[in-house]
């Protein structure tokens, strides 16, 4: 579960995050939804350590993270939006480093891997350096390596991105799996026709504040079931259909 409390996060004077209030609840899967720059990476990069709030608190599994930095950082793993890390070692060696990073043992873990390599067709390629991988691949070896230690929290930034149709599949099923054991799975998504069939609950952030948290049941049921596309677009203020009038005025003109 991670509880987070008046958080706030700024950049010299950009204001990223506003004084947010989230809870995560474990058992269920998560999705933080904003437009571009609304503060989801900033929210996600403070969770795992790699920026540090102005001010507020956050807590996992009922641990105030700022005092139990350590022992927070071997139950919560990160998928960065972005896959390039390590990219000198091959797939097998990072995975490697991982597991020494989270103090397991190779051989605990190595029914596990052989099953996450499998999944993601990794076999053929895990002993090849990850600067040859294109994006997706590297992507697949990144999810492995957030996988190895069985995660208490796993937190993922627009995971889904250059996944091929089969991984997109298995990572929703993974992120499915890991929720039904009662882990907590906070991802980013700009997908929201994925959110609203994957997500249990979700968060939407517009200009570094939250304007909805809730469950998507609710959520919808307040908008008579429409598409969360159509209530997103409405809660964020982005009709933009004026503007398309004009453009089509322009191009018919
Ligand atoms: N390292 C940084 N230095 C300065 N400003 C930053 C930095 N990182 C993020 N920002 C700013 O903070 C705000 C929130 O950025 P953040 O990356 O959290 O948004 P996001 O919701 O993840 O966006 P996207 O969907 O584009 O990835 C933006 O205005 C961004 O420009």
């Amino acid at each position: 579960m991670i509880e987070i409390k008046n958080l706030s996060k700024n950049y010299d004077d950009k204001k990223a995050l506003v004084d947010l209030n989230l809870t995560v609840e474990s058992g269920k899967i998560f999705g933080l939804l904003g437009h571009n720059g609304a503060g989801k990476s900033t929210t996600i990069k403070s969770l795992v350590s790699i920026h540090k709030p102005n001010s507020g608190s956050i807590k996992i599994n009922g641990m105030e993270l700022s005092q139990h930095r350590s022992e927070i950082k071997k139950m919560i793993t990160y998928v960065p939006d972005t896959p390039d890390v390590f990219l000198q070692l091959t797939a097998s060696e990072y995975w490697n480093l991982v597991a020494k990073a989270y103090d397991l043992n190779d051989e605990d873990i190595l029914p596990l891997r052989k099953k996450l390599v499998e999944l993601f067709h990794m076999e053929n390629r895990q002993n090849e350096v990850m600067s040859n991988f294109s994006h997706g691949i590297r992507q697949k070896a990144v999810l492995i390596a957030s996988l190895l230690s069985d995660p208490a929290i796993w937190v993922l930034d627009e995971p889904f991105q250059g996944l091929d149709p089969q991984a997109v599949f298995d990572l929703k099923q993974l992120m499915k799996v890991q929720a039904n054991k009662g882990k907590t799975v906070l991802f980013s998504t700009h997908d929201l026709q994925m959110a609203q069939t994957l997500c249990d609950d979700l968060a939407i952030l517009k200009s570094g504040e939250l304007i909805y948290e809730g469950s998507m049941t609710n959520l919808r049921k307040q908008y008579n079931n429409e598409s969360l596309e159509k209530i997103y677009l409405q809660l964020t203020d982005s009709d933009d259909s004026k503007l398309f009038n004009e453009i089509e005025g322009e191009v018919n003109a």
